[in-house]
């Protein structure tokens, strides 16, 4: 158990200090295979058959021995009794014949004795007697049986999220449901006094809550059931009761404003009225400065800055990591690559900082304006942000940074 860390704490001690607190999913369930995207997988999963399940033809032609075919070409056809007519779907009815072809499609079983498939474009397509224009060696055109996959192979492994690869893979198998974590579920709350809810008329003052909608569609897409709950004025004992229930129900808490350093930001208060022990509060960056994490009896209450853009950055910060854990991924690791500058960036940065930017074919580029952390419209389009190291004076094109894609 670590101590409150104070002063400003480094993202990434930040992110461990949470980690280390978070437990891990228990609860699994089993799905089904077709509605398992984005669900983390509970358990290995072994290969029960071998892909393909039977030696087959990857083109529609004529299956036969390479021998029957010696000295072929253009010139000098060679040409064969066809002794079977195999579509997909159906097994040969014997062994080929020597000296015989078997006319066959494309996914039909290979018949027993054949040992390669000739296109049907280097033959006459004859249809009891078959003109054959080439050579082909054995082994030629034939997709052997477990060649893609061998029955009691490992295929996919607990803690894989999965996607349409591994879903597709595990379809092959004929594998109809799988065992997966619960996806972990995150209550949100956004606070203060001037927020709307958006089944409101607007009203003088006030604004619309887009924090708490927007984090949990964020926190869907990642794969966590959000719970947008009632939006909460900037009243302590309002909020610590709402905290304490959500803390109460959900592994993780997220809420946004009130964080900071005003008269009327109640969070860090809260996080101590409801005995949540304070991890940080406070990281060493910017955006979002002012983020708080808290645990109670394993549940973690993350307290992030009302601004719009502060609270999404440090939302992928701080929370995505939790969230893989909640979500028993095995492995996580923050998708961190290194790029060159499309454009320039004016502003120094004294504190670390991140930026919203879009990274493409190696390149990142910057909104040109709109990056105070109140604005959002410019985020539209980013896949990324950037990370300036603290001590940086403006950057220019071309210059190569770190960049955390969401
Ligand atoms: N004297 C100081 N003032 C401030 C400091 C400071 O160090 N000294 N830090 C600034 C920084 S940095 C930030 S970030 C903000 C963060 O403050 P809070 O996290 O307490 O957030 P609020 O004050 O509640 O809100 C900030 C801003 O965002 C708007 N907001 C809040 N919630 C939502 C929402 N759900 N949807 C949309 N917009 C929201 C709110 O109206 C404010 O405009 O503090 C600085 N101040
Ligand atoms: O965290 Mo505030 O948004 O740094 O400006």
């Amino acid at each position: 158990m670590r101590a409150r860390k104070r002063g400003r704490t480094p993202i990434e001690e930040a992110v461990s200090m949470i980690v280390e607190e978070t437990k891990g999913p228990i609860e699994t369930e089993l799905r089904a295979l077709a509605d398992s995207a984005g669900y983390v997988l509970a358990g290995d999963v072994r290969a029960v058959l071998d892909q393909p399940p039977f030696t087959r033809s990857p083109l529609d032609g004529y299956a036969l021995r390479s021998s029957d075919l010696n000295g072929a070409g253009r010139e000098h056809p060679v040409c064969l009794p066809v002794s079977q007519y195999i579509p997909a779907g159906i097994i040969s009815s014997g062994r080929l014949p020597e000296g015989t072809a078997a006319r066959i499609m494309t996914g039909a079983p290979l018949p027993e004795g054949a040992d390669c498939v000739i296109p049907q474009e280097d033959t006459d397509l004859g249809e009891h007697r078959a003109a054959f224009y080439a050579f082909i060696e054995p082994g030629r055109n034939v997709c052997f049986k477990g060649e893609d996959i061998k029955a009691g192979e490992s295929l996919v492994f607990a803690g894989t999220r999965l996607d349409f690869t591994h879903i597709g893979i595990l379809a092959g198998q004929g594998i109809r449901r799988v065992e997966v974590y619960k996806k972990p579920r995150v209550a949100v709350m956004a606070t203060g006094d001037e927020l709307l809810p958006l089944d409101k008329e607007p009203v003088p003052g006030k604004i619309y809550d887009s924090n708490g909608v927007m984090i949990c569609a964020r926190l869907r897409e990642l794969g966590a059931e959000a719970d947008l709950h009632p939006i909460k004025g900037d009243a302590p004992g309002e909020l610590a009761a709402a905290t304490e229930r959500l803390l109460q129900e959900y592994p993780l808490v997220i809420t946004t404003g009130g964080v900071s350093v005003g008269d009327r930001d109640y969070m860090p208060a809260v996080a101590e009225m409801v005995r949540a022990r304070i991890l940080f509060h406070g990281i060493a960056a910017k955006p979002g400065s002012p983020a708080l994490a808290a645990v109670r009896n394993g549940r973690i209450l993350l307290a992030l800055s009302g601004n719009p853009f502060a609270c999404i950055a440090t939302l992928e910060l701080l929370a995505r990591p939790v969230l893989a854990k909640l979500s028993g991924e095995s492995v996580w690791r923050q998708r961190q690559v290194r790029a060159r500058l499309a454009g320039s960036f004016g502003k120094p940065s004294p504190a670390r900082r991140f930026i919203r930017a879009r990274l493409t074919g190696g390149l990142v580029s910057v909104p040109e304006k709109g990056h105070s952390s109140g604005s959002l419209k410019t985020l539209a389009g980013c896949n990324c942000l950037i990370d300036i190291p603290g001590g940086s004076g403006a950057l220019a094109e071309g210059d190569e940074v770190k960049v955390w894609l969401f």
